[in-house]
């Protein structure tokens, strides 16, 4: 199939979508009708720009209300649709975009609209052209692609055929399996959109609420497997009305895009086990068993209280690196670095966020292939200074410009801490801390759904339904992804947050650090009571909760007093799901906005979500911010 988009996907002028959507690798095109209307140019000039860029336009769209219309109104659409015919040569197009008739005035009869599609046919034969018939989700008469199929037949003519749009067939619930009994050779076009299950009428949903595939909950999957089964091999074009891209980079939203369809288009050869022509087969999504580690990038003057902080916290520095000013701290599992080097990525990340985490590293099996897949899927690979004997480990821009590193157990990666480290001796008491429990990362609400699809496309990993979560200031969207349920269950833990309220927290977060990061670690422990008891008591300073709160939990839950009070002792927060119950505490709000979690899991899956208010609260406090 050919990837396309059509140009209602992205923001600008049609000059400026034309580009964007070149830039990020397209060859084929949908022109959206309003986008030429708006062009202050001839359809010719539309042409050429095009040529210029090396794009096809697959056909200018939509027109309405074609079928069915009286007979005292056929007349004047047959002409309207001529003069579309002179428009779509001009592009230089051959496809007649027809989508169902909404007009009050359209009569049905399968037959009838049949035989204004056997007319319509006849006359884009004679000019080489084709006509191809779309079911709106909110047609008059047509809104099933069944009964347009059954149109399309009944034409039976060579130059009519259907066009597919999965949001038109998902959001109504069809069943899938009819697409795959018509012939390839009758679909002409075939268009993918996703959306979020909403309660709303067809045409709202549609227009505002579509998004890319695997940002949303329909089922593509489904619709590409039953579409591949006919052996279609034609065009398969987003068509996106999104008011998040709308006022989004045209640039961002063209990549992320062309990025859906390529996972799109690779999930559908592997469940089907057949590779298509042309297209081979991306390295598999990776499945993350782990953090490697976390690299936090500081300068001399800043290093010393991070240090102060890392002890507190029960790490011990245990290697110091080979050529640069870097050291790796340990405790149980987790390993971080610590950056200082005046040269270098990590430096640069600091001058414009201050102390901050500047890389992730994360273990897959096989590093290269994720950087293969990475690259496939259009990532930016990043390559840093190697200093003499050390190694160079894959690594790709991730959110904010930062670092995503691949760490595998298999080739000389795995060696990477003895390799560019020498050890220093110190031994690691420890503060009970085991292992990092997720990631959570702070951004600009409109990058939320890039960076789900970034995740989700890359790695062996699954999203939870996206979570509203309020702040003093206003509401947080909270959307989780976790590596996927076999051996690499609960190897990645990433929670992306995002707000559209300039107050919140969350917010702050990106002003004050120029940009989206990571804003808080959770770090694992056997018994919450104990690390905390012990972080106290090394002088980190912890996140005070109110009394109402355990008041609430003596209400609401079957605690015992005992446990109550013990909670409340140590500022520990609890909650409980099906599968077992959770217990999580926070550092204060530290410097750059950053702050730590440690949780203790009973067998939990969640993260904690309806304590999220209460913490949010408590750092706006701390924080003596006011809102208003
Ligand atoms: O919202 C619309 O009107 C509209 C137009 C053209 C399409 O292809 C479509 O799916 C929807
Ligand atoms: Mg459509």
């Amino acid at each position: 199939m050919q990837t396309s988009i059509a140009t209602v996907c992205v923001s600008g002028t049609l000059a400026e979508k034309l580009e964007a959507i070149a830039a990020a690798g397209f060859r084929h095109v949908e022109i959206f009708e309003n986008d030429l209307l708006a062009f202050p140019g001839s359809p010719r000039d539309v042409r050429r720009l095009c040529d210029d860029l090396g794009l096809a336009i697959v056909t200018c769209q939509p027109f309405r209300d074609f079928e069915g219309m009286p007979a005292a109104r056929r007349t004047r659409t047959f002409d309207r649709a001529e003069r579309k015919f002179d428009l779509l040569q001009e592009l230089g197009s051959e496809l007649l975009f027809i989508c169902s008739s909404v007009s009050p005035e359209a009569e049905t009869g399968l037959d009838r609209l049949a035989a204004d599609f056997a007319d319509l046919g006849e006359r884009a034969a004679k000019r080489g052209l084709r006509v191809g018939y779309e079911a709106l989700a909110w047609g008059r008469f047509i809104h099933d692609y069944r009964d347009a199929w059954e149109i399309v037949r009944r034409a039976g003519h060579p130059n009519v055929g259907l066009v597919l749009d999965s949001f038109h067939v998902l959001s109504r619930g069809l069943e899938v399996t009819s697409i795959s009994k018509i012939p390839a050779d009758r679909i002409f076009m075939v268009q993918v959109a996703d959306a979020p299950k909403l309660e709303m009428d067809y045409l709202a949903w549609s227009r505002h609420w579509r998004c890319l595939p695997g940002q949303g909950d329909l089922d593509l999957a489904g619709f590409m497997e039953a579409l591949a089964t006919t052996g279609y091999d034609g065009v398969l074009s987003l068509e996106i009305f999104n008011d998040r891209f709308r006022a989004g980079s045209a640039r961002s939203v063209a990549v992320d895009g062309h990025r859906s369809l390529l996972w799109l288009l690779d999930e559908t050869a592997r469940t089907r086990g057949a590779v298509p022509k042309g297209r081979p087969l991306l390295p598999p999504a990776a499945e993350v068993s782990g953090v490697e580690f976390i690299e936090f990038a500081v300068d001399e003057t800043r290093r010393p209280a991070l240090e102060t902080l890392l002890r507190a916290l029960g790490f011990a520095c245990t290697g110091r690196h080979r050529s640069k000013d870097v050291t790796l701290w340990r405790q149980g599992d987790i390993r971080f670095i610590v950056n200082s080097d005046v040269d270098g990525f990590a430096h640069s990340y600091y001058v414009t966020h201050g102390v901050s985490v500047c890389a992730l590293a994360l273990k897959v099996p096989d590093a290269a292939a994720t950087l293969a897949r990475a690259t496939a899927l259009l990532d930016v690979p990043h390559q840093g200074a190697i200093g003499p004997g050390e190694l160079d480990i894959p690594a790709i821009r991730g959110l904010g410009g930062s670092l995503i590193y691949f760490v595998d157990g298999t080739s000389a990666l795995s060696r990477w801490a003895e390799v560019d480290f020498g050890t220093t001796g110190e031994p690691v008491s420890g503060s009970g801390l085991i292992g990092v429990d997720h990631i959570a990362q702070t951004m600009q609400y409109e990058e939320m759904l890039t960076w789900l699809l970034f995740y989700l496309s890359l790695f062996d990993a699954q999203k939870t339904p996206s979570q509203a979560v309020m702040d003093p200031g206003g509401v947080v969207q909270s959307q989780v992804i976790e590596s996927g349920l076999g051996q690499s269950a609960g190897g990645l833990r990433l929670v992306l947050n995002g707000s559209q309220s300039a107050q919140t927290l969350t917010a702050r977060f990106v002003q004050e650090f120029f940009g989206s990061g990571v804003q808080h670690i959770a770090l694992s422990t056997a018994d919450l009571r104990a690390t905390v008891a012990q972080l106290r008591a090394a002088g980190v300073p912890m996140l005070a909760i109110p009394e109402n709160y355990y008041d609430d939990l003596e209400a609401r839950t079957a605690l015992a007093d005992a446990e109550i009070d013990g909670l409340k002792a140590h500022n520990i927060l609890y909650d409980a799901d099906a599968s077992g119950s959770f217990l999580h505490a926070y550092t204060q709000i530290l410097d750059g906005g950053f702050f730590f979690e440690f949780v203790e899991r009973r067998g939990y899956q969640g993260y904690g979500a309806p304590n999220a208010t209460i913490r949010l609260a408590a750092q706006t406090r701390q924080r003596g911010l006011t809102v208003g």
